[in-house]
């Protein structure tokens, strides 16, 4: 027995699914298909308690490739209807036990379709899973005393403490690789590992890395990484220091929304956010438009319409949602033109989701060898 209290009183009643305990976080729903793995070990999910709308999570079982990170982050998980069996070659053990295992509870056997109508119409709400409270009430009253997720500084609490370093891969023999301070907010994986691929040297620091910190690695690029809690919070000096020295930057997610106030603009939250791995997003610089990975609740508040004038150039907004026209892209050029520094909203580094999106590493790659206008073709 699990009931889950949402924080406008709505109740669920369901079943027990991984951890026995209590947990409570911000209900959010999350639309892709496939790619619970990556889902639960994704860091910009910490204090989140994660619903599913796909009905049927965990056949695939649990594998050791998948993970975006070395742990769960997600504060819980609800399921509608959860694997009896795991059946796949790489699976070691089942989606239940693994949630056990890293002591994260979760709850199944609900309605998912009507919760996720509810946070689609309220909004993403404070709540509670418990398997130990029968008194929704009592519950409540917990709920209520929760922190929102408006305000919250989150970036420190899962940042590496210590910086390292991800090798360049297929470097043609005596190839310098390109360097890259990678600031850690949230850092998925999969993002050092696509950088890397392509050659380059990935200094991974952590999230209060100074200026100092960052020019200590020789860059040739700076990366900000995704990451948790209300990008309102963050500290930008380090990344508005770098834009001063104009230094090629590359940010995803958070690294969008810090890029955003770096420059100026405003952060708001969305009412419930877009997170899943099918939404259609436009390149407004190439026209083009891919399917891609989401995983935000606050967005960049900037014109759509036309440039604005920054400290360190022309800023537009380079790509756009188009479910809600909300910013999913920024970028800033100079006087004449060129490319200085970009980023999105979304997840290029596609861990779920689909691949449309790499091509912005490639771009990144151009920015740093000062062939940036090659990234319009
Ligand atoms: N994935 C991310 O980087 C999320 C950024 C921010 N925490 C948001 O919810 O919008």
């Amino acid at each position: 027995m699990a009931i889950l209290v949402l924080e406008d009183g709505r109740t669920f009643h369901g079943e027990t699914y991984g951890a026995e305990g209590e947990t409570y976080g911000e209900a959010v729903f999350n639309t892709g298909m496939t790619g619970y793995q990556e889902t639960l070990t994704d860091p910009s999910y910490h204090r989140q308690v994660v619903v599913m709308t796909a009905p049927h999570i965990g056949n695939t079982g649990v594998n050791d490739e998948d993970p975006e990170s070395t742990r769960i982050w997600v504060a819980g998980y609800v399921v509608r209807d959860p694997a009896r069996r795991a059946s796949n070659w790489r699976s070691r053990r089942s989606l239940d036990d693994e949630l056990r295992a890293q002591g994260v509870v979760g709850i199944s056997g609900i309605d998912t379709r009507a919760l996720t109508r509810h946070l689609r119409d309220r909004g993403a709400m404070r709540c509670g899973i418990s398997t130990t409270e029968t008194d929704p009430e009592a519950l409540l009253a917990r709920v209520l005393e929760q922190p929102q997720m408006k305000g919250a500084d989150l970036a420190g609490e899962v940042s590496t403490k210590d910086a390292y370093v991800v090798p360049a891969q297929n470097l043609a023999p005596g190839e310098k690789p390109f360097v890259v301070a990678a600031v850690d907010l949230g850092i998925k994986g999969m993002t050092p590992a696509l950088m890397a691929q392509r050659g380059i040297e990935v200094h991974v620091l952590p999230s209060t890395a100074s200026i100092d910190d960052v020019l200590a690695v020789g860059p040739d690029g700076v990366f900000f990484s995704n990451g948790p809690g209300d990008p309102a919070t963050a500290d930008v000096t380090t990344l508005q220091a770098v834009l001063e020295r104009g230094i090629p930057y590359f940010g995803i997610c958070f690294g969008n929304q810090l890029f955003g106030r770096a420059l100026g603009f405003g952060t708001y939250k969305l009412t419930y956010g877009h997170r899943g791995i099918n939404q259609p997003v436009m390149d407004r610089t190439t026209g083009k438009v891919e399917v891609t990975a989401h995983n935000h609740g606050f967005a960049v508040d900037a014109p759509l319409d036309k440039a604005s004038e920054t400290p360190y150039g022309s800023a537009t907004v380079s790509h756009v949602c188009l479910n809600d026209d909300v910013v999913e892209g920024l970028e800033l050029r100079s006087a004449d033109g060129t490319l200085k520094a970009f980023s999105v909203q979304y997840h290029p580094e596609a861990a779920a989701g689909p691949h449309d999106a790499a091509y912005l590493f490639d771009r990144f790659i151009d920015l740093m060898a000062g062939s940036a206008e090659g990234a319009n073709a």
